[in-house]
């Protein structure tokens, strides 16, 4: 079988138990993302994957070929595994120009000058550095150095390449156009990426799958659509939120395939095929709630707490009692005034309800024949647009 399998690695330092029954499989091709916040775990996999670490247990195969088995005390060395590893650091040799950093892994490997020319200026093509072949990396920005680090890793064309944070030291802008150059890059060469970051949106940004860590547990491993509307558990929508996701304490009641649930915001008739056990909490994504400054029906009264224009976008924070605070992003520019009275709805469809004892998402079905009422009002929410 192609691609990376990693099964059931266990690693250790000392007594912390890092990496725990670690199962993951990326598919030959994939642009795959170890997401989740600092001391995961992340870079240990990455470790292991290369061969800089070897774990204690677990079966680590590449391309089909044994590289780890932990049980037998089998680990191939690194050089081995048809790898090729970019760090945060992307560590240039000073004292080269950029053409020659770029060449030294080919240069070791005995090729011709001819070829080894060929390769390096095709490496630096696609990274658009060509035109700073002759300088040194004192001379480069931040983000051309990055570059450099990438085509001197695409330049041996590996099959799988490994990035660990590749762009956390570059500005906001160029981490944008660097994003950009990767997603690119993986379009072209076709190959397989791990990628690691903490950093959610680089991952829904550029990922075919993005893998979600919490304290070497893998918690959820889908698409970066899927893990972004319906995170698997409460601690993986409250990572991948930007802006943070709302949640909403409520009790519920399950009847007949729905459950009924009453919180702030009123109470709420949400579809579900599982009933949960006891209270539960509302995620209700900010870009979902729709605000409106005259009373809608259906919708649910707030006060505006705050507002945070955001350029392209306006941030607003609403409350029912200036305790509970609930975000909306509207797009475009809007002002409101503070403690002016708005009323917000939102698709219930789009609401995902966890279960509160164990976090855990509870299974809606298809989410038809959603129906909401306001505290006050008795209406139904639905689906309705802005109105000033
Ligand atoms: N060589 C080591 N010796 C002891 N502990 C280590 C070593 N390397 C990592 N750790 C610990 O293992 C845990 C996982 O570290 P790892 O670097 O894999 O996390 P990460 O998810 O990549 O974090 P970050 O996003 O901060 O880089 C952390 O608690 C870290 O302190």
């Amino acid at each position: 079988m192609s691609g990376i399998k990693l099964e059931k690695i266990n690693k250790y330092f000392d007594k912390n138990h890092i990496l725990k029954n670690l199962d993951l499989y990326i598919e030959d091709g994939d642009f795959m993302t170890l997401l989740g916040p600092s001391g995961c775990g992340k870079t240990t996999t990455l470790r292991v994957i290369t061969g800089l670490e070897n774990p204690e247990e677990g079966i680590l195969t590449i391309n089909g070929k044994e590289m780890i088995n932990g049980a037998k005390g089998y680990y191939a060395p690194p050089s081995k595994r048809g790898l090729n590893l970019v760090f945060q650091s992307y560590a240039l040799w000073p004292h080269m120009t950029v053409f020659d950093n770029v060449a030294f892994g080919l240069s070791i490997n005995k090729m011709p000058k001819a070829e080894i020319r060929t390769k390096v200026e095709s490496a630096l093509e696609k990274m658009r550095i060509a035109k700073y072949k002759d300088r040194y990396p004192s001379e480069l920005s931040g983000g051309q150095q990055q570059r450099v680090a990438i085509a001197r890793a695409i330049v041996t064309e590996p099959r799988i390449l490994l990035l660990d944070e590749p762009l956390s030291n570059l500005d906001a802008k160029l981490r944008l156009e660097m994003r950009a150059e990767l997603k690119r890059l993986h379009r072209e060469l076709k190959t397989t990426i791990v990628y690691v970051t903490h950093d959610q949106v680089e991952a829904l940004t550029l990922s075919t799958k993005i893998a979600i860590f919490f304290e070497g547990n893998m918690v959820q491993v889908d698409t970066p659509r899927n893990i972004y509307r319906h995170p698997v558990d409460i601690r993986v929508a409250d990572f991948i939120g930007n802006p943070k996701i709302n949640f909403v304490d409520a009790d519920c009641k399950y009847s007949n395939g729905s459950i009924t649930t009453t919180s702030e915001l009123g109470t709420l008739t949400v579809p579900c095929t599982q009933p949960p056990s006891g209270k539960v909490v509302l995620a209700i994504y900010p870009e979902d709630i729709q605000i409106s400054s005259e009373k809608v029906e259906g919708g649910i009264p707030l006060s505006v707490y705050s507002v945070m224009p955001a350029g392209s976008e306006t941030l607003f924070q609403l409350t029912t009692s200036g305790e509970n605070l609930i975000l909306a992003k509207v797009i475009g520019e809007l002002d409101l005034p503070i403690g002016k009275m708005v009323w917000v709805t939102f698709p219930l469809e789009k609401v995902n309800v966890y279960d509160k004892e164990t976090g855990v998402l509870v299974e809606r079905g298809n989410g038809t024949g959603s129906s909401a009422s306001a505290p006050a009002a008795d209406h139904g929410t639905k689906l309705g647009a802005s109105s000033f």
